[in-house]
């Protein structure tokens, strides 16, 4: 019986339309290397891979540019114009080439450099087995607001409430499925449309340092972060 490889999807396609720079979010310079190459250095870092597509705005070439040794032996595929279509690509890219219906895939953002060798790993060990996967993610910590404008609506209460972050890790097939058929519903991570195909996936608790680069200003959080790490404060937030 052929052993159940890892594969990974970065999808890295997004226009950063919230960050708003002529250069994208994932291009940034970001504590010495670019943002791309601190996502790929920690999916890469985690476990070994049997491939890694790398979703890719069409028409975008920044990547060529880059002296980033994780991105060696990349699968470059064209993105969508949705992160959930981008994913799919992504999917489409590692059946081409021999991803196979019970083997496991990571998603991660590009957009989410910060994310912990270690969580990764605790990821794979505690959703690897799983027939639904599941997903780094943080309960919520602060008191919720429902609002209505600008104004307090109503208190949600925020027991059993969890942040998704990325990377998210599925068995291959059910996930490419589970995106198929979402396609009319847009989803917003992969974890929602397992749940709609029935799925239950396990949340995995990781670092609140996970952030994705969302607005300009994440870039200088990113930058602290990751020069605390350096710096051995090394203690997850
Ligand atoms: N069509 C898209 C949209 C997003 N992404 C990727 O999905 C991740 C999370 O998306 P987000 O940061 O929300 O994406 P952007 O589309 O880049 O930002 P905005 O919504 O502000 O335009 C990013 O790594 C982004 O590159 C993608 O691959 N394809
Ligand atoms: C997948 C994700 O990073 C989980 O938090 C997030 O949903 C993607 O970003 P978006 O802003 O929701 O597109």
């Amino acid at each position: 019986m052929r052993a159940r490889a890892l594969w990974a999807v970065v999808a890295a396609a997004g226009g950063g339309e919230r960050f708003g720079s002529d250069l994208p979010k994932q291009y940034q310079v970001l504590h010495g290397r670019s943002v791309l190459g601190w996502s790929l250095q920690a999916v890469r870092g985690a476990a070994p891979l049997q491939g890694l597509a790398l979703v890719l705005a069409p028409g975008d070439e920044h990547w060529r540019a880059l002296d980033e040794p994780a991105l060696a032996g990349v699968i470059a595929c064209r993105g969508g114009t949705t992160r959930q279509a981008s994913v799919a690509n992504g999917l489409a890219a590692l059946g081409e080439a021999g991803a196979g219906t019970d083997d496991l895939v990571l998603v991660h953002d590009a957009a989410r450099p910060c994310v912990r060798t270690a969580d990764i790993r605790r990821l794979i060990e505690r959703a690897g087995d799983s027939p639904d996967g599941g997903l780094l993610a943080a309960p919520v910590r602060d008191t919720l607001k429902r609002a209505a404008g600008e104004q307090v609506q109503a208190t949600v209460p925020r027991g059993g409430l969890w942040q998704a972050f990325t990377p998210q890790l599925f068995p291959f097939d059910r996930l490419r499925r589970a995106l198929a058929a979402a396609a009319e519903q847009p989803v917003t991570d992969e974890a929602e449309a397992m749940e709609r195909a029935g799925a239950r996936p396990r949340l995995v608790e990781g670092a609140v340092d996970n952030i994705k680069l969302t607005y300009a200003s994440d870039l200088a959080l990113a930058a602290a972060i990751l020069a605390a790490r350096e710096a051995g404060a090394e203690e997850a937030p």
